[in-house]
């Protein structure tokens, strides 16, 4: 029985994971939520570790808002980078594998695409610094570490781009979403799914897997080319109950968009590296979108 300790109870990748851990019973998770480990305090990490003796740890926890981080840059370093490096620390003491999600945004946007794991990174924001600064801080600290790169994320829970859009599109006559930045909207249960699938093998001695990976969908489109596409599937979901499918998407410009941070204009990523390593992918883009629509339409509480 692999013991994990999960980091990021409530985010949606955490619950993504409490969701599908059902189909993993050989698993025994501990979710840690802010309330048990803040990453600010970096000495309540030291202790969880301490208190709960995993077998090896998986970090979803993060300082995710992106225009946010460009104000509270320090935070964002904190729980990206430093709780990173701590956490990094406490493990390659117990000799511990930690698994630990990064993102797309690590990327400028304007280099060769589809983009690979030994291409350029350049981030354009303080999110994308600082998830790249805790990249670093943790492989530079152990070799026992797989380094996720994901995109996109969406799924029933948490704050996401599909639920935002989903509710823009059934309270408003017409939205305005972005058609020049290009990326891999990536259903994050799919993405738990694969983790939850490699945590037994990544126990075992002798496993030569470690590293970094891109792990995301293989379906690039700009934001506004996905939100048609949410509006299709929930009109042919959810039907004349959804108010939603009257609403106009009109494709707008990011200059027009103005946010904060900058977004990288394309930041597709090659998922080969994994498929090679871990033979398989995530599931078809497409299945992918209707699940999560169908899990919402069911109603239940997602928080
Ligand atoms: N969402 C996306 O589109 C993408 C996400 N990623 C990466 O995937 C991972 C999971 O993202 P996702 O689930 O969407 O993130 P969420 O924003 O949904 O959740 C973030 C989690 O981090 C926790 N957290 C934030 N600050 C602290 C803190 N100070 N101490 C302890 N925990 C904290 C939150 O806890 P609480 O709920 O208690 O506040 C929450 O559980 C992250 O590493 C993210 O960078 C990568 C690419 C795309
Ligand atoms: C809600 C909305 C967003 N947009 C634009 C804004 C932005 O450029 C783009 C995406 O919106 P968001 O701000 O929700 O997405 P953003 O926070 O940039 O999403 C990123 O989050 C982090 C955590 C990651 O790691 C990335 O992979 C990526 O998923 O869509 C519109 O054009 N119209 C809209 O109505």
């Amino acid at each position: 029985m692999t013991e994990t300790l999960v980091f990021g109870r409530n985010g949606q990748l955490g619950q993504s994971m409490a969701a599908c851990s059902h189909h993993y019973p050989e698993l025994q998770l501990k979710f840690a939520s802010r309330n048990e480990c803040d990453f600010t305090d970096l000495d309540s990490i030291l202790r969880i570790i301490d208190n709960e003796e995993p077998d090896a740890i998986v970090n979803t926890a993060a300082y995710t808002a992106v225009d946010l981080a460009e104000t509270n840059s320090d935070i964002a370093k904190l729980v990206n980078c430093e709780a990173v490096r701590t956490i990094a620390l406490a493990a390659a003491k117990r000799s511990l594998p930690v698994v630990h999600i990064s993102t797309d945004y690590v990327f400028d946007g304007q280099g060769a695409f589809p983009y690979r794991e030994t291409d350029k990174v350049g981030p354009l924001g303080i999110y994308g610094q600082t998830k790249l600064a805790g990249e670093i801080a943790l492989s530079s600290v152990t070799d026992a570490h797989l380094i996720f790169r994901t995109a996109w994320g969406y799924s029933p829970y948490g704050d996401n781009f599909l639920k935002t859009i989903m509710r823009l599109l059934s309270t408003k006559n017409e939205i305005a979403v972005v058609d020049d930045q290009t990326g891999c909207p990536t259903s994050f249960l799919d993405l738990a799914a694969a983790i939850l699938n490699i945590l037994p093998a990544i126990t075992r001695p002798g496993f030569d897997k470690f590293g970094t990976y891109h792990l995301c969908s293989d379906a690039p489109m700009t934001w506004y080319q996905f939100s048609m596409k949410i509006q299709a599937e929930a009109s042919r979901i959810l039907g004349d109950s959804w108010s939603g499918t009257e609403c106009k998407i009109k494709p707008v410009t990011s200059e027009s968009f103005q946010q904060p941070a900058s977004r990288p204009v394309n930041s597709v990523m090659a998922t080969d590296k994994f498929k090679a390593c871990f033979g398989f992918g995530l599931p078809a883009f497409r299945q992918s979108l209707i699940t999560t629509l169908t899990k919402l339409s069911e109603g239940q509480d997602h928080a």
